[in-house]
């Protein structure tokens, strides 16, 4: 039994079957294998999605960014003939807009010469530096809807446009106009060449001749709106073009659609108001963006709609007409208000949103006070300023000091004593006004003026407007002394635009009193008083910035700006109104600039003449720029000025009959 012994001994315990054995080590290698991996492989995925979402929204946010900022419209047809040049191309050609490269600054940025490798035609780049500015982007796109689409050799050419990537930096391209600007060249840099006359006549005509090509070869017609010196740009042989029409408007038919139309004559009928609408002005982005059907409620696509109406007894009868000036101001700037904010609920059958449109443009144009409240606050500063250079001691005021060796009689003391308190308790800008508002009706009064016609409307009245003046007279009684001598700008302080050259570097300096602001309405002293007032916007307005032009070009000095001594200071410091005041004495060649040689009488009074015509306050009584072209080319008989301002009508001037034999 030993070996059953042995067996039973030595037998091996029975082993556990294979198959039993391997899967627990099998499941677990392979757990410990996936337990390794797993967190790698979670990982790798974690990081993958984070960077696909990480790009997705990338692309995402850069595409809402850009077209949140970018001028969307660049892809617009419009744009389609006008040539996209790359950005870095632009910054390298102006040394990465090198200060030594700049031409010159505007309200919206400064503009660069730019020389492209490829080209031999060296470039005017225009870079809007108003990333944000709504005006600024608007301004871009009016300009290169517009301006793309003018040709005429008179009118600066748009070559193109660029931004960067994103869309942040706008820049127009032009041709290169070696001699800037005609106000960087006249007034600033006062060239020899600009001291010949025929030079200035030849630039006024190619000025009337860009004007008359907008106004009248263009369809739709195309007003400028900013006609200014700094906007006549002159080439190598000082020709002169036109040029920045970021302010430019296309004159349209009434593009109201129609639904607002009959709602508007429906609230008209209702009212039984007499409310007419003579016409509605685009600009040029606006109609491309509209199609000039769809009513975008964008306010870059903002209308600016403009009636010659009466308004409503119910809406406060205020009458907003071309004729509105100065002494309507307020009355203008009510309307205005009314038309356009409230409007959008009395004009335009209780449609809000329009009115909300007109809301941004309107408090665009008017920051928030009156407008021209702080331009005539600005403008009396500015008087203050230049008085307080020269001041005291002069011919027209009496400083209080030297009244004091006159008299010995005690009753004289006495007088002497109430000035001089009265002096004191004087605020400090003000004690100048009435001095001068007196020593001014003194001279009208020793010249045998009418002392009804206080100061100097006299001489700026149109014969229709004498029934409404002698109304406004009523009222002028109850304000301030200075108000009066402020009419004789007859309105061309009214308004600002922005920051600009004039302001500058011009003869109205910088002050606190006023900021320049962004506004669409043109530039101090060169905007027409309607425009200025809230009024109309036509062909008209450009006409009267012409005017203004011209009397710049051939005085050679700014519109306003202080000479000599204080008497004359003041009566020519408002150039327009220096010239009124000429005509009426019959010496209009004062007017000329002292530096120019070999004068060519008979065209600088004819120039004068068509300024003085062009300055109406009346726009129906304006010359329109077709006259103006043939007048001043000898086509057509030069003007008579009008009867207001003739002293020996009708044919006070000589001139020699240039018209052409046809
Ligand atoms: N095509 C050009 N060629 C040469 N110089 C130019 C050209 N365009 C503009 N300039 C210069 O740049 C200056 C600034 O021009 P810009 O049109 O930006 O502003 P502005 O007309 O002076 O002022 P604002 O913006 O108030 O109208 C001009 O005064 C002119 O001297």
């Amino acid at each position: 039994m030993p070996s059953r012994s042995v067996f039973s001994v030595s037998l091996p315990p029975p082993l556990p079957m294979p198959s039993m054995m391997a899967p627990p080590v099998i499941h677990h290698r392979r757990h410990n294998h996936q337990a390794h991996f797993l967190p790698a492989i979670l990982a790798g995925t974690l990081v993958l999605t984070c960077f696909i979402l990480i790009i997705i929204t990338i692309f995402t946010y850069r595409k809402l960014y850009r077209n949140r900022t970018a001028p969307s419209d660049l892809k617009s047809p419009n744009h389609n003939h006008c040539r996209r040049f790359s950005y870095n191309l632009i910054r390298r050609a102006t040394a990465s807009f090198s200060p030594s490269n700049r031409l010159g600054h505007g309200g919206f940025g400064s503009v660069y010469k730019a020389v492209v490798p490829s080209s031999s035609q060296p470039l005017a780049v225009k870079i809007l530096d108003s990333s944000g500015s709504l005006q600024g982007e608007r301004e871009f796109h009016n300009e290169l809807s517009l301006a793309s689409s003018l040709d005429c050799p008179h009118i600066v050419s748009l070559l193109g446009f660029a931004s960067d990537r994103r869309g942040r930096r706008l820049v127009l391209i032009y041709e290169l106009m070696e001699n800037r600007s005609l106000q960087d060249a006249l007034l600033d840099r006062k060239c020899e060449e600009l001291m010949e006359w025929n030079k200035r006549f030849e630039i006024a005509i190619d000025i009337a001749k860009g004007l008359e090509y907008l106004h009248h070869s263009c369809e739709p017609p195309v007003i400028h709106g900013d006609i200014k010196p700094s906007n006549i740009l002159l080439d190598g042989d000082f020709k002169a073009k036109i040029g920045d029409f970021g302010l430019a408007r296309l004159k349209t038919e009434d593009l109201m659609i129609e639904g607002e139309c009959v709602k508007k004559r429906d609230v008209n009928e209702d009212n039984g108001s007499i409310l007419e609408e003579t016409e509605s002005v685009v600009t040029a982005y606006e109609e491309s963006a509209g199609g000039g059907n769809g009513v975008d409620r964008s306010p870059e696509s903002c209308v600016v709609r403009v009636f010659d109406a009466e308004v409503s007894p119910e809406t406060d009868t205020v009458t907003l007409s071309p004729e509105v000036g100065v002494d309507k101001g307020s009355a203008a700037e009510g309307c205005f208000d009314k038309i356009s904010v409230e409007s959008g609920k009395d004009l335009n059958g209780n449609c809000k949103k329009g009115g909300s449109r007109r809301d941004w443009w309107w408090k665009q144009d008017n920051g928030a006070g009156s407008e021209s409240g702080r331009v005539k606050d600005y403008v009396m500063e500015w008087i203050g300023s230049e008085i307080k250079k020269e001041r005291p001691k002069n011919e027209w005021v009496a400083s209080p000091s030297s009244t004091e060796n006159n008299g010995s009689s005690s009753k004289l003391e006495m007088k002497k004593d109430r000035i001089r308190k009265k002096e004191k308790n004087r605020k400090p800008r003000e004690w100048w006004k009435e001095e001068f508002c007196e020593e001014l009706t003194k001279k009208k009064k020793k010249r045998g003026l009418n002392s009804s016609n206080v100061g100097e409307m006299w001489w700026q009245k149109d014969e229709e407007v004498v029934v409404q003046e002698r109304k406004k007279r009523k009222n002028k009684t109850s304000r301030g002394s200075i108000d009066w001598w402020l009419d004789g700008f007859s309105g061309e302080l009214r308004t600002g635009r922005r920051s600009s050259q004039d302001w500058a570097s011009g003869d109205i300096p910088k002050s606190g009193g006023i900021s320049s602001t962004p506004s669409m309405r043109g530039t101090v002293c060169y905007i027409a008083p309607e425009y200025g007032g809230g009024g109309l916007l036509s062909e008209k307005c450009d006409v009267y910035s012409f005017g203004v032009l011209i009397l710049v070009l051939i005085s050679g000095r700014r519109p306003l700006q202080v000479t000599a001594s204080p008497m004359s200071e003041f009566e020519r410091a408002n150039l327009i109104s220096w010239a009124r005041q000429l005509a009426y004495n019959g010496k209009l060649l004062d007017l000329v600039d002292p530096s120019i040689h070999s004068l060519d009488k008979d065209q600088a009074l004819l120039c004068i003449t068509i300024a003085l015509l062009c300055l109406q306050r009346s726009p129906s009584k304006r010359l329109t720029m077709k006259d103006i072209v043939e007048m001043l080319t000898g086509e057509a008989e030069p003007p008579h000025l009008p009867f207001e301002f003739s002293p020996s009508p009708p044919s006070n001037f000589p001139f020699k009959s240039q018209k052409k034999a046809r």
